[in-house]
């Protein structure tokens, strides 16, 4: 794959002298049947950072990712988005902000092709004018754009491939490019080199520096040689709670991390 950094177009972002935190949570608490799997977690997400939630594994990642996405709702604390409080709202309604979490593999559609996923993704963007219904010549509009964002995360060559047929490492990347489709300020990665080769992670990694120009980035990620190489900033969670926070140089000298970690670095 090659990918053009420079050419990732960053939305606009009229308000990025507003406030240097982008996305705050306060008190961020979620029980699962009495058992809190996110316990009092305040974050602050800096405006055009790359900020990374690593743990041990059950340290509450996952759970706090989606109270921020909104596919959670807490059970109590607030969120707040461009100083807005988001906590009641739906994660449709705060990807309309620009909040968005990128696709999963299972959402792409693995009959269309890459390039009609990313159209698709536009369409939704874009509203009635370009739904479903409406014939080829009518979307026909959203194909540049669409064929910029595979070019921009290097699948030029596989526009006309289903998105079934592409590899593990080429199906993320499409994932980003439809998710790009919807500008995000905020773009919000699960695990973006979970189950990935050695030859798609290196690829990938520059693909999401180049994705992170203009706006910001918050992912959860196993692979601490990822973070290290790409993040700005680093919660680290254990046991539903904040352990540290900072530079990885920081966080990865704190004994208590280290501590967290030991026998188990789920690299
Ligand atoms: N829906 C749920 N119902 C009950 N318990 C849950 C639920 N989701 C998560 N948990 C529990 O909450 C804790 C935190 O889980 P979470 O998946 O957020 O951790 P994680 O840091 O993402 O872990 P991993 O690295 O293993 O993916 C775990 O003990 C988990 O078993």
């Amino acid at each position: 794959m090659s990918i053009h950094a420079e050419a990732i177009r960053a939305p606009d972002v009229a308000n990025f002298e507003q406030s240097d935190n982008v996305l705050v949570a306060e008190g961020l608490t979620k029980f699962f049947a009495g058992f809190a799997a996110v316990k009092d977690v305040n974050l602050s997400v800096r405006r055009g950072s790359i900020h990374a939630l690593i743990g041990p594994n059950g340290a509450g990642k996952t759970t706090c990712f989606n109270l921020l996405t909104k596919t959670l709702s807490p059970s109590s604390g607030r969120i707040l988005f461009d100083g807005d409080d988001i906590s009641a709202l739906r994660s449709s309604q705060v990807a309309r902000r620009g909040l968005v979490r990128s696709f999963q593999i299972s959402a792409t559609f693995p009959n269309l092709t890459a390039l009609e996923n990313v159209r698709v993704a536009l369409q939704s963007r874009f509203g009635a004018a370009y739904h479903f219904w409406r014939s080829l010549t009518a979307v026909a509009p959203l194909n540049k754009r669409a064929q910029e964002l595979l070019e921009q995360v290097g699948l030029a060559d596989s526009r006309n491939v289903a998105a079934a047929e592409l590899s593990y490492g080429k199906k993320r990347a499409l994932e980003i490019a439809t998710t790009l489709a919807l500008e995000p300020i905020v773009l919000l990665l699960d695990e973006p080199t979970a189950g990935m080769g050695h030859e798609d992670i290196e690829p990938i990694t520059r693909l999401i520096k180049a994705a992170a120009v203009g706006r910001t980035v918050l992912l959860v990620e196993h692979n601490l040689s990822v973070v290290s190489n790409l993040c700005d900033r680093i919660t680290v969670l254990q046991h539903g709670q904040t352990l540290a926070e900072g530079s990885y140089a920081e966080v990865s000298g704190n004994p208590a991390v280290i501590s967290a970690y030991m026998g188990g670095i789920d690299e």
